[in-house]
């Protein structure tokens, strides 16, 4: 692997008072798309949520060389980590056009990338997001990140809750946005897994139980029985 560029070292999380992940070390590399698997509730979101200062944390993170554990979420933003959540958050009663032009922080937003990635965003450009799709807010959300020249995305589990065609679709989009950026991606379906990632960073109970090839893994299905409880069958 070449040298990572972003590097998570014994990261703790705690919101609310309660530990949400014990002790996470793992790294992504500087291309290629790195997953985070687990069961449900052992913490990925909450990983993601500490490495941008959501949550509380303590431990290293070093981004390009740097720590970034100390920061507040806007500075490490700033840095060119861009996070999309899960529950896709866009301002429902503005536009399209609105949601995507709030989110660009350089002096050249890359609409014409945008209008590529999303040919549906640009003939929508006047509709509230309150009134689209689950799917189409989702292309939104990612648009939201992919709009700024990023240098590494965080994306929280992007096709939680679509129909099959919109995973399809949504997939498709991450493919494309990864041959420009790095991504570091939780998602449950094994099919998107099979089809994006290159590594794979398996967590349980808030720690780092499995790292690896993402191909390795997935061919060796009493393994991903194992890890995330699933058949094998499930990455075909
Ligand atoms: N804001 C919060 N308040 C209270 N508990 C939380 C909060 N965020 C996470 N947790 C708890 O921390 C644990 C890890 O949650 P997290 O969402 O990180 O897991 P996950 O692996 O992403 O799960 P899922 O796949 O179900 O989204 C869970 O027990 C969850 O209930």
């Amino acid at each position: 692997m070449s040298a990572p560029l972003l590097t998570v070292e014994h990261l703790r999380a705690t919101v609310g008072g309660q530990q949400v992940v014990e002790d996470i070390t793992f790294e992504v590399p500087a291309t290629g798309v790195t997953a985070v698997l687990g069961r449900n509730g052992v913490g990925k979101s909450s990983t993601l949520k500490g490495i941008v200062g959501l949550y509380d944390r303590t431990g290293t993170v070093t981004f390009d060389g740097e720590r970034i554990d100390h920061e507040p979420t806007h500075r490490i933003i700033q840095r060119g980590i861009a996070y999309v959540p899960e529950d896709r958050e866009v301002f429902s009663m503005l536009t399209v056009e609105e949601n995507l032009t709030l989110a660009a922080r350089q002096d050249q937003p890359r609409w014409e990338f945008i209008h590529q990635l999303f040919p549906e965003l640009k003939q929508r450009a006047q509709q509230r997001a309150g009134t689209l799709s689950g799917g189409q807010q989702q292309m939104v959300s990612l648009g939201r990140a992919l709009i700024n020249d990023n240098r590494l995305l965080l994306v929280d589990e992007p096709t939680k809750g679509l129909a099959p065609k919109i995973v399809h679709e949504v997939a498709a989009v991450l493919d494309e946005a990864a041959r420009t950026v790095p991504i570091l991606l939780v998602e449950q379906n094994l099919q998107v897994i099979n089809r994006l990632a290159h590594r794979v960073v398996v967590i349980d109970s808030g720690r780092v139980v499995h790292t690896g090839d993402a191909r390795e893994l997935l061919d060796d299905t009493a393994r991903v029985q194992q890890l995330l409880g699933v058949h094998g069958e499930a990455t075909k």
